[in-house]
């Protein structure tokens, strides 16, 4: 039986580069050997990227918090029973764009829902912890200006700055929190010089 996988989230505010730095980091880990499976939330699979249209879509009032967080946890758990859990079964690491830490920090944080409610909807939903959580720690005007400049913001991307600025604060009380899990990574720079710091945070799982 093959040994299993590594599950690695990358979690951070809007346009801090965690979508870029999931496929250069796929790129690096298979250099290694190592098989990886590269994915996202909300998102994944058919069903839960059915549900990502209906969180990503329509005017900001079209969901409270509480809805988001029960949405967002019926997509994980889609994706986690039909991906992530058998890829990381069959030996495969698991790279994930966004994960539960989003939740805690979106929904949580500047949502204001219980932390403690979220990660029990989670576990119900078969959620596991990720053995590494890198953040991508930028200021937030800086993230919010690159996904500026990549395009169209989407019903999520709509918020006021101070959600925002409160994400950010969860993102960094989680870390600090939970230091053996979370690394957190300078993202200013070149895309080179981050995946630089992303592969040696990983360095003691390789
Ligand atoms: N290190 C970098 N320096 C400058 N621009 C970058 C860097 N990394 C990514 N970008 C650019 O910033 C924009 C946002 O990057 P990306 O989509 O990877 O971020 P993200 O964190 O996944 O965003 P979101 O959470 O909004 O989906 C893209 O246009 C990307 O090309
Ligand atoms: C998983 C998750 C995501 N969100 C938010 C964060 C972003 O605004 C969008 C996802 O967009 P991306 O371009 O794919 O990063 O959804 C959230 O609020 N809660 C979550 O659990």
């Amino acid at each position: 039986m093959s040994q299993r996988g590594r599950f690695i989230t990358l979690e951070g505010g809007e346009g801090v580069g965690k979508s870029t730095q999931v496929r250069r980091l796929a790129k690096a880990l298979q250099a290694r050997g190592i098989e990886v499976v590269t994915t996202r939330e909300p998102g994944g699979t058919p069903g839960a990227e059915a549900i990502r249209d209906l969180l990503m879509t329509g005017a900001a009032g079209r969901w409270n918090a509480a809805t988001e967080t029960l949405l967002f946890a019926a997509a994980r758990a889609d994706h986690v029973a039909r991906v992530i859990e058998p890829a990381l079964a069959a030996g495969k690491w698991v790279i994930c764009d966004r994960y539960l830490d989003s939740t805690r920090a979106y929904q949580g944080a500047a949502g204001g829902i219980d932390d403690a409610d979220i990660v029990t909807v989670n576990r119900i939903g078969g959620a596991m912890l990720p053995d590494r959580t890198l953040l991508l720690d930028l200021p937030v005007e800086a993230g919010l200006t690159r996904a500026g400049a990549r395009g169209a913001s989407d019903r999520m991307g709509s918020r006021d700055d101070t959600f925002y600025d409160r994400v950010d604060a969860g993102f960094r009380a989680f870390a600090a929190a939970e230091p053996e899990r979370f690394r957190t990574i300078d993202a200013a720079g070149s895309p080179d010089e981050v995946s630089t710091r992303l592969i040696a945070a990983l360095s003691d799982l390789l």
